[in-house]
């Protein structure tokens, strides 16, 4: 990757300041604990830590949580794995290029917002095979199959990815759980959307490092499409939240054992703007490589998404038109692939204009 190349540089206003980098100071650390034996987890204790997510969603969108039952060693093996597969050849990740028909495996020229992102990914579903519109038009009602495509080396990542997912997976289940008691919902109102047709997916990360941080991003600023998101990031750094009042950026600090959590569109969309999903970017730097692996929890492809009717009354009518997850996955994906002239599908454009 070579950052003279115009395709990575930020249009001026959403250049990243490496000298003056400011940390975000009282992202919440909630302690799971209590979920961990959720037998002996009494209804207090769930509700003292679904009054912690709340507040968590409200302020910042963001939480780390700490406690999460996803073994040590577990994610240290996935971690492991993770960086022999990015420091293979170029030629032996392109065995497992995405493709316009299959857009899981390697891929190293994703855009975010029309600009090259300094990163290089490698995606799978948790659920395999996942079924997904076959294409983004509308009234297509064709399906398509998406099946992993994991590598020859290494030989265990397929395993070990696979045992993290489910581990992931558990762990989002609980806190979608946390959010829907939060809301004064039912624990379990949120579940069913998440079966198992679910299209959730993983996407390991390589950040190599930069020459120029200062023009480049890793990720372009964004929202996650999804429900929720669950981070696993190494102790280099470089994730930023833009804060929600002041509108500038900061930094989101590894704190080792911990997860990050974020908001997504579709729980801006359930809640009717109640919880919103927070705009993030990652920065890039100099000198180290950084590992990020982010799961994304997203619903069954045939769900629809609009504002709970618990959330919507004639004081606070719906924000949002409904739409199909599938065709707005598919068509994010569209734009991850090239350069596109216009801007990539938000929820914004969803909004009831009235
Ligand atoms: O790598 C990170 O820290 C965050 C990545 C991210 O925001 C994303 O993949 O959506
Ligand atoms: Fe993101």
């Amino acid at each position: 990757m070579d950052v003279v190349d115009v395709a990575f540089i930020q249009p001026i206003e959403h250049r990243p300041e490496p000298n003056v980098i400011v940390e975000a100071v009282g992202i919440p650390l909630i302690d799971l604990s209590p979920l961990l034996h959720p037998n002996d987890s009494t209804e207090a204790q769930r509700n003292e830590l679904a009054t912690k997510v709340g507040n968590a969603c409200r302020e910042w969108g963001f939480f780390h949580v700490i406690n999460h039952g996803v073994p040590f060693d577990l994610q240290h093996k996935v971690e492991v794995a993770v960086k022999k597969f990015f420091g293979l050849a170029s030629e032996e990740k392109r065995k497992v290029q995405r493709d316009e028909v299959n857009p899981l495996g390697y891929y190293d020229t994703e855009y975010t917002k029309n600009i090259r992102d300094w990163k290089e990914v490698f995606d799978f579903m948790v659920k395999d095979p996942t079924v997904i519109p076959a294409s983004h038009e509308l009234h297509d009602n064709e399906l398509q199959e998406l099946r992993n495509k994991w590598p020859d080396y290494p030989i265990e990542l397929s395993e070990v990815c696979r045992e993290y997912a489910i581990a992931v997976e558990n762990l989002s289940i609980k806190l979608l759980e946390l959010v829907a008691l939060s809301l004064g919902l039912p624990e379990k109102r949120l579940n069913g959307y998440f079966n198992h047709n679910n299209t959730s997916f993983i996407r390991l990360k390589h950040y190599p490092p930069c020459p120029a941080p200062h023009l480049a991003l890793g990720v372009g600023r964004h929202k996650d499409g999804g429900a929720l998101t669950i981070l696993a990031q190494d102790d280099v750094g470089g994730l930023e939240v833009k804060r929600k009042i002041q509108g500038d950026w900061v930094r989101v600090n590894p704190i080792q054992g911990s997860f990050v959590i974020n908001v997504g569109d579709i729980i801006q969309v359930w809640t009717n703007d109640k919880y919103e999903s927070p705009e993030h970017r990652v920065m890039v730097n100099s000198k180290k490589d950084r590992f990020s692996i982010p799961f994304s929890l997203n619903p069954a492809h045939d769900v629809m998404i609009k504002p709970l009717d618990e959330f919507v009354n004639t004081e606070n009518p719906s924000k949002y038109k409904e739409y199909n997850w599938g065709k707005f996955l598919k068509t994010r994906r569209l734009s991850n692939f090239k350069k596109l002239d216009a801007e990539n599908l938000q929820i914004h454009h969803f909004k009831q204009s009235g």
